[in-house]
């Protein structure tokens, strides 16, 4: 019942798709007859060279000129009509693809990060490439094939008929006789389908993985064997298979043997019409060729009913992104002043797990603020809510007091910009990645915002500078390099707001404390909002927030929190002692048991 529901639901979403653009489709099935017409012409010229033969054999010779010239005629009606129903098809199928891809793109244009972030590009990508791609072979293909096979049965039943009925019958009646062989063979052939779908998707998935996994599994030294899961998938993946084929290949065989049983019926019927005198012998083997391909073409069909699930499934997973139309997104405000951002009473749920609990805070304007925390604890999460990525499932996340995820992307992008550790860097100059928020953006705002994220120095050692080509036939950038790039590109962005997830991983400590210090002194109007794991640069910061097991358990200055937080005195105490046994460990003695000395005392002596 679902499973119809899930059938009509998508019908319609064809139907949708390809309004206004199907004249042409319909338009190809006419040219389609007419091939499949001329198609069967021989068949005719063939039942008058018999009739002729069998008459007056002697003036056979003087017809065949005139019927290879028929023939001529009608094998070049066929080659074009093919070739016409086949350009309109094309036509059709690559306008409709066209249409189908600027909507899904235009949609997705429309789409909130957050909505983005969840589906993953790979996902995107399918729908919008290979998805659509699909249907130029059901559309483009297809529509012909498939009124030729359905066409050309009937025509060839209309030919029958017209020889004589009675033979007609005989040829026609192994169909029914074939399908219902097949059926009890058949049975349970959907059911099949969709655990054999599920089986490859499985196995495609593992085998992916083990790809990936293959220059670790080298390193380690294991054999494909030890992949358990890529062999477990490949077990049942066979197993399916074999239990399939087992099931369907004696139906299949008994189908098409069936099928050409109709001599069985066809030759005695006509030698006994022909004894009787009513039928002549061109009737009779005008009856016999046609008979042996009346089906044949019917075969083309169930190919394409096995291909159609894969079509329908590409449909559903285009739903949700032509959906995206109808998501409320908030007017843009007028708001100027100093930007307010606040959490209250947030949660944050991945698949029902609770990542974030109860986080409320604010973000003073102009106010430098570091979140720290245990891994997993939650902090990208925390800043992409900030920055309006995520949507909290409960309390609210609030940029000038209007909900950060909802707001209109232009207007969230002229006050947040969010940079990651996860970077993407798209073809062209460094220059053009910089200013890709801010393409107008000078060349003293580039140099500055270049020098505060500490990438003047590469930049000025790639071959062509700021002009050096981005991709894999210009410079190879280091992942470091990337990170500082982008963090270059979001303070070129000039917003209010700059949340920047673990993009200072590319620093060292000392790297990190000389960029905090360049942002805080160049950009001092930005709410910075940092995910730091490194503690050095942060003493300064107006507040620390920590966030432990999803939940913010201090928050104050570096001050307050060393005599507050037990957990973030440990944490200084680690760095502290981390950064003494690398910058000065021939004199290093950090005071065994005592309190931690920070950085700065001990450079300072
Ligand atoms: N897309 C996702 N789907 C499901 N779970 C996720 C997803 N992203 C993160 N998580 C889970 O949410 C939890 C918090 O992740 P998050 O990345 O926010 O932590 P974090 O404190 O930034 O960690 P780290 O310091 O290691 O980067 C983790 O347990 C992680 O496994």
């Amino acid at each position: 019942m679902e499973h119809t529901q899930d059938h009509a639901d998508t019908w319609r979403l064809l139907r949708l798709l390809t309004a206004g653009r199907r004249a042409r489709l319909f338009a190809a099935l006419p040219v389609t007859l007419v091939a499949v017409l001329a198609e069967l012409a021989p068949f005719w010229l063939l039942y008058r060279a018999i009739e002729t033969l069998i008459a007056a054999p002697q003036a056979l010779a003087a017809m065949l000129y005139e019927l290879a010239a028929w023939l001529a005629a009608a094998l070049l009606l066929k080659y074009l009509a093919y070739g016409g129903a086949y350009v309109l098809s094309h036509h059709a199928a690559y306008d409709i693809m066209a249409a189908i891809r600027c909507r899904l793109v235009a949609h997705l244009a429309r789409a909130p990060l957050h909505w983005l972030h969840e589906r993953g590009a790979g996902a995107l990508k399918q729908s919008v490439i290979q998805d659509v791609e699909r249907m130029e072979a059901f559309l483009a293909h297809h529509t012909v094939e498939i009124a030729a096979a359905v066409m050309a049965p009937l025509c060839v039943a209309a030919l029958l008929f017209w020889v004589d009925w009675r033979l007609a019958l005989a040829v026609l009646s192994v169909g029914p006789l074939a399908l219902a062989c097949s059926w009890g063979f058949m049975r349970g052939a959907g059911r099949d389908h969709d655990q054999f779908s599920r089986a490859t998707a499985e196995l495609n998935n593992a085998t992916v993985e083990y790809v990936r996994n293959m220059p670790v599994m080298k390193v380690f030294c294991r054999a494909a064997a030890d992949f358990r899961l890529l062999q477990r998938r490949l077990e049942d993946y066979y197993r399916l298979a074999e239990r399939i084929t087992r099931r369907t290949v004696p139906g299949w065989s008994l189908f098409t043997s069936v099928l050409g049983a109709h001599l069985l019926l066809l030759l005695p019927l006509g030698a006994w019409l022909h004894g009787r005198g009513e039928v002549t012998a061109a009737q009779v083997a005008v009856a016999v060729v046609l008979g042996a391909g009346v089906f044949r073409p019917l075969l083309k069909v169930s190919r394409f009913s096995m291909e159609m699930p894969e079509i329908f499934a590409g449909l559903r997973r285009m739903a949700p992104i032509l959906r995206l139309a109808e998501m409320p997104r908030l007017p843009a405000a007028t708001a100027t002043g100093p930007l307010q951002v606040a959490l209250s009473g947030v949660d944050f749920r991945y698949r029902g797990r609770p990542i974030l609990a109860d986080v409320s805070l604010t973000l003073a304007p102009g106010s430098f603020n570091v979140l720290v925390g245990p891994s997993g604890s939650g902090k990208s999460t925390l800043a992409q809510i900030v920055a309006g990525v995520l949507a909290p499932q409960a309390g609210q996340a609030t940029l000038n007091g209007r909900p950060a995820a909802a707001l209109a992307d232009d207007e969230r992008a002229r006050l947040v910009a969010f940079a990651t550790q996860d970077v993407f860097l798209f073809s062209g100059s460094v220059r053009d990645n910089l200013c890709l928020a801010r393409p107008q953006a000078g060349e003293d705002e580039i140099r500055r915002a270049v020098r505060v994220a500490q990438a003047e120095a590469f930049i000025l050692g790639l071959p062509a500078g700021l002009d050096t080509r981005v991709n894999e036939l210009g410079a190879r950038l280091s992942g470091g390099e990337r990170q500082r790039l982008a963090v270059a590109r979001a303070l070129l962005a000039d917003t209010p707001l700059l949340v920047l997830d673990e993009a200072t991983a590319f620093a060292d400590s000392m790297t990190q404390r000389a960029f905090f210090e360049a942002l805080r002194a160049t950009y001092a109007d930005k709410t910075v909002l940092v995910v730091a794991h490194r503690l050095y640069g942060i003493e300064r910061a107006d507040q620390v927030l920590i966030l432990e097991a999803g939940r913010l358990t201090g928050r104050g200055t570096h001050d307050s929190l060393l005599r507050e937080s037990a957990y973030y005195r440990a944490m200084w105490r680690c760095e502290a002692l981390g950064v003494a046994w690398t910058l000065a460990r021939p004199a290093a003695d950090t005071g065994g048991e005592g309190e931690p000395t920070p950085f700065a005392e001990m450079t300072n002596g």
